[in-house]
């Protein structure tokens, strides 16, 4: 399994998100020297599949965020199809349950010492207390974070994907055994856009992230590699 990060730029994880195969590669091969891993997510696995996963591969380990979210037994079989890939990571959204958590890490068992790392979404950093309750769950993000960890965490996850705002509340519940994935970062004075619960990577860091994960800060900028390196050395040693 991927080791917790041990240097400032190994904590920093672009998101490759473009449906553009060689523009992909433009930017995993830039990025590549300055981070931890890079996340494959829905845009480009759509568009270019198993192949986008294999090219990112070669540069860099993949967090394969594909969210997986369905039955027990189709998530197990998607686990097991995406095993060949060799993905760092992988996510399911917690809210799928505890047995549909227990049976993609059991598929996962299958590639032994060599297994993703496999996180639970909480809440997505883009939904807002107001946007959750519309959904019908009671209580405010950080409740629906704190009880989506508990249940992902005791049916086998290896750890979480959260905002940088649940952290320190993870890390006070649960200590610092879950491996804690933190996107909806934003560098000061960056546009948020879409996203509802964010932080800047030093504050997220601060909190107990292990990773974060940064997109259109880094992949919008005119230099991505220097966004990059300068978010490292943004962050606490
Ligand atoms: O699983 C994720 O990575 C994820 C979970 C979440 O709650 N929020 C979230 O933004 N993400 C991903 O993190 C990335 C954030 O991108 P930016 O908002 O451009 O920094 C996107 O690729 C999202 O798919």
């Amino acid at each position: 399994m991927l080791a917790r990060p041990t240097t400032p730029a190994a904590r920093l994880i672009p998101a490759i998100d473009t449906g553009d195969p060689a523009r992909a590669k433009v930017l995993a091969t830039a990025l590549a020297p300055h981070c931890g891993a890079l996340k494959l997510g829905l845009e480009l696995f759509m568009a270019d599949g198993p192949h986008a996963v294999r090219a990112m591969a070669a540069v860099a380990p993949v967090f394969l965020d594909l969210k997986l979210h369905d039955i027990p037994n189709t998530v197990a079989g998607a686990v097991r199809s995406l095993l060949p890939l060799k993905p760092a990571m992988l996510t399911l959204h917690g809210a799928g349950g505890g047995a549909m958590i227990g049976a993609a890490r059991e598929a996962a068992e299958k590639a032994g010492a060599a297994r993703p790392v496999l996180l639970a979404v909480t809440v997505l950093t883009s939904i807002d207390a107001a946007a959750l309750a519309a959904t019908g769950v009671a209580g405010g993000p950080v409740q629906q974070v704190l009880r989506l960890a508990r249940l992902a965490l005791d049916a086998g996850a290896d750890g979480l994907v959260c905002s940088p705002q649940e952290v320190a509340r993870i890390r006070d519940a649960f200590g610092e055994r879950p491996l804690l994935v933190v996107p909806g970062i934003r560098p000061a004075g960056s546009a948020a856009g879409d996203q509802a619960r964010t932080a800047t990577p030093a504050e997220a860091v601060a909190a107990g992230a292990d990773w974060i994960v940064v997109g259109r800060p880094v992949t919008g900028a005119a230099d991505p590699a220097a966004a990059a390196q300068a978010i490292a050395e943004s962050l606490p040693a």
